[in-house]
């Protein structure tokens, strides 16, 4: 089992993408609409940004959760008590960020919204008739003018081999928006979990994209879409010197759109985060 990038110009693109999100939850698309110039230039400026002291000006802020999360207060993964070897940067259009990597970030956010939509519709039209028919309005329209959708610069610092046995760079876990959108990283590690347990490694070639479900989309479709559990595990001997730094985009509906007959996407959210200790 292999996860195989889809040419997003191909003719078939659309029904082998969802069928790969279908089958493991996970799709990986090559030549995509992402200048990957833009992903590079802002892995440069993040990575001098998490190495500097200036971080600590932007400590996130608990009631809106925008800002830095150093890695004292780093995410425990449902399950797990060992906290995440990661400290992360929380951009919303509205929040806190440092002035001079504002507008990067803010263009990065627009053209991965574009593209969200589309992924979006895409799943849409593949989606069969009796799960599409349960979608309370458009898939791409539960996105629109939501000021939920998050961008977390995620940077996983070099490891001194002292750290607690058990932490590791992302406990596994699933996603708790409708999709996620994730150049792949400067460095591999990102594992999906298949049906029968193994963990596959997400191709991180130079300039794939990958997204994947996130359990609203899987409440969404009835579970017809498999919100998968993935984790970023440990680099080994000389790759522990180096960080990896990568920028997922959690796309969330706006609050009131409702996801199925027991939950909004603002309800859902504010069960989950409890869970994961953050407020
Ligand atoms: O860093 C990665 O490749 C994945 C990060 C991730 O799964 C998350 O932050 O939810
Ligand atoms: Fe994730």
């Amino acid at each position: 089992m292999q996860l195989v990038a889809v040419d997003y110009t191909s003719e078939n693109a659309k029904k082998e993408f969802v069928e790969s999100l279908r089958e493991t939850g996970f799709g990986v698309l090559k030549n995509h609409p992402i200048q990957q110039k833009m992903v590079t230039d802002i892995y440069d400026a993040w990575q001098a940004f998490f190495d500097s002291e200036e971080k600590h000006q932007y400590v996130y802020n608990k009631g809106t959760q925008d800002g830095f999360f150093p890695q004292s207060v780093s995410e425990t993964a449902k399950g797990f008590t060992k906290k995440d070897i990661k400290e992360y940067f929380h951009f919303y259009p509205w929040g806190q960020c440092p002035e001079h990597l504002r507008q990067q970030l803010a263009d990065y956010y627009k053209a991965a919204n574009e593209l969200a939509r589309e992924l979006l519709s895409w799943i849409e039209e593949y989606s069969p008739e009796d799960i599409s028919k349960h979608y309370s309005q458009a898939l791409s329209k539960m996105i629109e003018d939501s000021d939920q959708t998050l961008l977390r610069v995620l940077h996983y610092p070099p490891l001194s081999g002292d750290e607690e046995p058990e932490a590791i760079r992302a406990a596994a876990h699933e996603d708790i928006n409708l999709i996620t959108i994730l150049p792949a990283a400067n460095e591999p590690g990102l594992q999906v979990q298949l049906k029968d347990g193994d963990w596959l490694d997400v191709p991180c070639d130079f300039g794939n994209l990958i997204v994947n479900i996130g359990d609203m989309l899987q409440e969404a479709s009835g579970h017809y879409f498999p919100s998968t559990s993935h984790r970023v595990i440990n680099p080994e001997n000389a790759d522990m010197t180096k960080s990896r730094i990568s920028l997922p985009l959690f796309l969330h509906p706006r609050p009131d759109v409702q996801l199925s007959e027991r939950h909004t996407a603002g309800s859902y959210l504010q069960e989950r985060l409890k869970e994961l200790g953050v407020i």
